[in-house]
């Protein structure tokens, strides 16, 4: 299929004079086609065809949103080859990693079509009424979750499919029954048009209401702004920097009528080497380290930019290993000039602390776009006396925090901000010490694993990916697995309606799960 570089308004093509190009990751130079510079009034119609399909679409039944959900995982896969190739020479993201993604991407919908059929996401319960209940009669109460309104879906630079036009927010929106605008990540506008001209198709295929799909793309910021601006987006979904999120949300906050922004932003994911485990395994754990570290060049926000360890010769093993790991690890192309320029900064800022020492980088790079691994360490100390050094640092980079007692450990946990995750590498004899250090992990993560690395999110029920602040700006939920179609939900509790006006799926013997008079019904 040919790129054309036009918008998606209400799911149809829109052209514009003014244009952008996509930049080759691995060159740094712009590639062809032009893509369409939306518009402040391109924003506003896409807004205003969400609006108009929010009713249409909400109250379609649970089966025909299954039934589109699915639609567009086959009409993305049904893009074959050329998604893939569009992807590779945007993202620089190699070709198995974005199979895999796109997988992750269609099996994220069907997921979400699955959940549909299955009902619970309702919540229902329901409590029949007791008329002749002394002193007062109790009413009929029946709740379920309803669908929020339109939803403004930011594409992420990283994970050009997974995490942006079709990927999780969107499903879980579309699930939910908002109709969804997309604000196109300006890295992968080829791969975004492609993408959206599978949902249109599928908008087609299923008869959906056209305003339930739109996307807007450009470089400025002010699309954006516009998009969470405007009065009829009633919840935002974004994953990407720290300062992005956070302009997000102030905008959010800062409308007449206030709306949630779930930001995924940064994250520097702690791991902590247990003594027992680093004495058993540290040269294995070394290498695994840093398959971690420089997966994808680094550039997931689950990367492990964070080692914390007791002083010992088990970890001088783990650090020779490690750095030995580093030091063959090839270079890699970056997904933007300006995240490989942020990168290199970030690491010569890092390298430039007087604290922190430098032990091993990876195979000089060659591209202009191409960035080496680095590891650092410093001493459990210098980290208390200054955490900022935490800070995330996007790429293939990691500092290890040498802790001399149990105590300095706690201290240097107390201090991090809030993180997607954290992980424990243990054996039998560290049980004790984890015990221990268990609930500061609650408090500060959103996903504790044992022995194994952050990176690689499983899309499953019980899957969160999400956690305290800044890793993300609300800790309350998750943008992979089926909980985050909550995101998009709020309850409402329906009182003594008679069984014509209830919702189907609130009735006596609906067959969906629910909590009838206090008791699960499955
Ligand atoms: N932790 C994580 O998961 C990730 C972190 N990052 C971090 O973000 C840095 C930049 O990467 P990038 O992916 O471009 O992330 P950005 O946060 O810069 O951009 C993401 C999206 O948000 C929009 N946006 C950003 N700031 C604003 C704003 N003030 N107002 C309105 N819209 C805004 C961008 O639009 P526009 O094109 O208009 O700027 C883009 O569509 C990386 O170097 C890395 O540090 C990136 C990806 C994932
Ligand atoms: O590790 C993953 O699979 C997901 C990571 C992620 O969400 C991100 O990098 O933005």
């Amino acid at each position: 299929m040919a790129l054309t570089g036009e918008l998606f308004i209400a799911s149809k093509r829109v052209a514009r004079d003014a244009g952008f190009r996509a930049v080759a990751a691995a060159t740094g130079s712009e590639i062809e086609p032009s893509f369409s510079t939306a518009t402040l009034e391109d924003v506003d119609a896409a807004c205003a065809a969400a609006e108009a399909a929010f009713l249409p679409y909400s109250s379609l039944s649970r089966e025909e949103r299954a039934k589109f959900l699915e639609a567009i995982a086959e009409e993305i896969e049904a893009l074959g080859d050329e998604l893939i190739e569009r992807a590779m020479q945007e993202s620089g993201l190699p070709q198995a990693r974005l199979q895999g993604e796109r997988g992750r991407t269609a099996g994220q919908l069907r997921l979400f079509a699955k959940e549909l059929r299955l009902g619970d996401y309702l919540r229902v319960r329901i409590d029949h009424a007791i008329p002749d209940r002394a002193p007062l009669p109790k009413p009929d109460l029946r709740l379920r979750m309803v669908p929020l309104g339109p939803v403004a879906v930011f594409g992420a630079s990283n994970f050009p499919l997974a995490f942006s036009t079709a990927g999780g927010d969107t499903a879980s929106a579309l699930a939910a029954g908002c109709p969804v605008v997309v604000k196109g990540h300006p890295a992968h506008p080829g791969t975004a048009e492609l993408v959206a001209s599978a949902i249109q198709r599928a908008v087609e295929k299923t008869g959906m209401p056209a305003g339930v799909f739109s996307m807007v793309a450009g470089t400025a910021n002010e699309l954006g702004e516009a998009l969470v601006r405007d009065p009829r987006i009633t919840a935002v979904g974004f994953t990407g920097s720290r300062g992005g999120g956070l302009a997000l949300v102030r905008i959010a906050q800062s409308r007449p009528v206030p709306i949630p922004v779930y930001a995924e932003m940064s994250s520097i994911n702690p791991v902590f080497l247990l003594p027992a485990a680093l004495e058993a395994r540290a040269e294995a754990l070394g290498k695994g380290y840093v398959a971690s570290v420089t997966m994808g060049a680094g550039q997931f926000c689950t990367n492990p930019g964070l080692v914390l360890a007791l002083e010992g010769p088990a970890l001088e093993r783990f650090l020779a290993a490690a750095s030995e790991a580093m030091l063959g690890a090839p270079a890699q192309v970056m997904l933007t000039p300006n995240i490989h320029k942020a990168y290199e900064s970030g690491v010569s800022k890092l390298a430039g602390v007087p604290t922190v020492e430098q032990i091993a980088q990876g195979v000089e790079p060659q591209g202009p776009t191409c960035a080496r691994g680095a590891l650092f360490t410093m001493k459990g100390a210098d980290f208390i006396a200054d955490p900022s050094h935490a800070e995330e640092i996007f790429g293939a980079t990691s500092l290890l925090v040498r802790c001399a007692s149990v105590d300095e450990l706690k201290k240097v946990i107390s201090l991090l901000e809030g993180q997607l995750t954290t992980t424990l590498h243990m054996d039998d004899a560290d049980v004790a010490i984890a015990q221990e250090l268990l609930p500061s992990l609650e408090r500060l993560a959103g996903r504790i694993l044992a022995n194994g690395w952050p990176t690689g999110v499983e899309v499953t029920d019980a899957m969160v990916h999400g956690g305290p602040f800044p890793s993300t700006s609300d800790g309350r939920s998750t943008s992979v697995g089926t909980l985050a179609i909550g995101r998009y939900l709020r309850p409402v509790s329906y009182q003594d309606l008679p069984e014509a006006l209830l919702p189907a799926d609130l009735r006596d013997g609906a067959g969906v799960p629910a909590r009838v008079d206090g008791k699960p019904t499955v």
